[in-house]
C-alpha cells in the first residue's frame, strides 16, 4: 500500500498538546507514513508533554537557547527544517496554531514545495499586535496551507472572507478537546495520595475544604508584559487581601517578564499560591477542581468550558469569541477594578455562576484528531 508521508512540526507546550492527538491518531492509522520533527522552541514544558502522550520525535532541533527573541527563534527553526525537509520529503507538512514554530516550519515547507496542512485554522483577532506574534503568524500560514483544519465554523467564515477557497477549508473542532477528555479520564485513576504530595498538605486540604473558594490563575501573554500584569497582579492581591476564605493558585510561568511583578507583588500573602508551572495532568486536575479560571491563555479558554469553570479573559481582544458568546467566557482585560469586580460578581452570586458554568463546549466534543486524519487521507 502506498503511504501517505507526514511531517508534523511543533515546538512549544500547547502546540503539543493539540498535536498529541492528531499524531497518535496518524500513528495507528495504516495509510500513514507518520514523521514528527519537534523544535523545542520551550524545551522543558514540550518534554513533559511528549513523555505524557508517549511521543517519540524523529527529529529535534533543540533550538532553545537562553534569552532567545523572535528573530532567533524564526532563523533557528526555518533553517533547522531545510534539512528535515530535504531528507523525509514529505507528502504534507502539518502545523498548529500560531507559534513562531507554527509560522517557520509552514514557510520552510513552503520552501522546499510541500503542502502544507494547518491544524487550527482560521482563529483571528483583527488586530495584528494582539496576540503578537499569534495573530500574523496565523494570518500568514493561512497563505501558505492548502488544508485548512478549522476548529468552528466561525474560524471557517474568517478563512472564507480572506478568499481562502472553501473545498479546502474543513471544520473539524478543536484537537485541545480531544487531549483534555483523554487527560481527565487518566487523571481520574490516579490515586488522591498523588495530589496530596504534588501540592504538599497545606494547598491540598485548601482545595478540598468546601467552605473555601479555589482561583485559579495563568498568565503569560506578551502584550501584557509590563503594566498590564501589575494591574493583573495588584487586582489579585486586593482580592486575597478582601476574601481570606478564597484561594487564589497561580503556577507561574518561567518566563522573568510575569515572574518578576508576581514576586514582588504576590509573594507573602498566605491565601495567594505561587508554584511552578505544572505539568498537563495536574494541570487538568487543578482545572477540575477550581471554581472559578482567570487566564490569558488561549487553550484554558477553550478547555474549561467542557469541565463547567467559568472564564475570565485578562486580554482586551480574544480569537476565540465562541466561549464568549456561548456566556462560559468574559473578557475583562487588565484593569485592576474590572477584575476585581468580575471575581466578585461571579463568586457571589450563584445564578450567574450557574450560568456562566453550563458545559456547553463550543469547541468541539473529542473527535477532532479523527476528522483529521480522515480527511488527510482521503
Ligand atoms: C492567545 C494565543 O495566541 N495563544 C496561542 C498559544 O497557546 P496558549 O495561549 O493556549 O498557551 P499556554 O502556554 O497557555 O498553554 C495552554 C495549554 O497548557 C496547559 N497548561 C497551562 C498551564 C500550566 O501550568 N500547565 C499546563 O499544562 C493548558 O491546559 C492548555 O492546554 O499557542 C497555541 C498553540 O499554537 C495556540 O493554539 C494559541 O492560539
Amino acid at each position: 500500500m502506498n503511504q501517505k508521508r507526514v511531517l508534523s512540526i511543533f515546538g512549544t507546550r500547547p502546540e503539543a498538546i493539540k498535536m498529541a492527538p492528531v499524531v497518535r491518531a496518524l500513528a495507528a492509522h495504516p495509510g500513514f507514513d507518520s514523521r514528527i520533527c519537534v523544535t523545542a522552541q520551550h524545551r522543558g514544558m514540550l518534554d513533559q508533554v511528549l513523555g505524557l502522550f508517549e511521543i517519540k520525535p524523529d527529529y529535534d532541533l533543540n533550538i532553545m537557547s537562553p534569552g532567545q527573541d523572535l528573530f532567533d527563534v524564526t532563523s533557528r527553526v526555518l533553517l533547522g527544517l531545510r534539512a528535515v525537509i530535504r531528507k523525509e520529503s514529505p507528502d504534507i507538512v502539518l502545523v498548529q496554531g500560531d507559534t513562531t514554530t507554527c509560522f517557520a516550519g509552514a514557510l520552510a515547507a513552503f520552501y522546499e514545495g510541500v503542502a502544507v496542512a494547518h491544524v487550527e485554522a482560521g482563529l483571528r483577532t483583527g488586530n495584528l499586535r494582539a496576540p503578537f506574534p499569534e495573530e500574523v503568524n496565523r494570518t500568514l500560514v493561512s497563505r501558505i496551507a492548502e488544508l485548512h483544519f478549522a476548529p468552528t465554523d466561525r474560524s471557517r467564515r474568517n478563512l472564507l472572507a480572506e478568499n481562502i477557497p472553501q473545498p479546502q477549508i474543513i471544520v473539524t473542532g478543536n484537537t485541545v478537546i480531544d487531549a483534555l477528555l483523554w487527560m481527565r479520564e487518566r487523571v481520574g485513576a490516579y490515586p488522591r495520595s498523588v495530589w496530596k504530595t504534588l501540592f504538599g498538605e497545606t494547598l491540598f486540604t485548601r482545595i478540598h475544604d468546601n467552605g473555601r473558594r479555589r482561583v485559579l490563575i495563568t498568565g503569560h501573554r506578551r502584550e501584557n508584559f509590563g503594566q498590564g500584569f501589575k494591574d493583573l497582579c495588584q487586582a489579585i492581591r486586593e482580592l486575597a487581601m478582601n476574601h481570606a476564605d478564597w484561594d487564589f493558585i497561580y503556577p507561574v510561568h518561567l518566563n522573568p517578564n510575569v515572574r518578576q511583578p508576581v514576586n514582588d507583588i504576590l509573594l507573602r500573602l498566605p491565601n495567594v499560591h505561587l508554584i511552578e508551572p505544572l505539568d498537563y495532568a495536574p494541570f487538568v486536575w487543578l482545572m477540575n477542581e477550581c471554581d472559578l479560571i482567570l487566564t490569558d491563555s488561549g487553550g484554558v479558554q477553550e478547555e474549561a468550558p467542557s469541565l463547567g469553570k467559568p472564564v475570565l479573559v485578562m486580554r482586551e481582544v480574544t480569537e476565540r469569541p465562541e466561549a464568549v458568546e456561548a456566556g462560559t467566557v468574559r473578557l475583562v482585560g487588565t484593569d485592576k477594578t474590572t477584575i476585581i469586580a468580575a471575581v466578585e460578581d461571579l463568586l457571589g452570586d450563584p445564578s450567574l455562576y450557574e450560568r456562566m458554568s453550563r458545559t456547553h463546549n463550543p469547541y468541539g466534543n473529542g473527535h477532532a484528531a479523527e476528522r483529521i486524519v480522515q480527511e488527510l487521507a482521503r
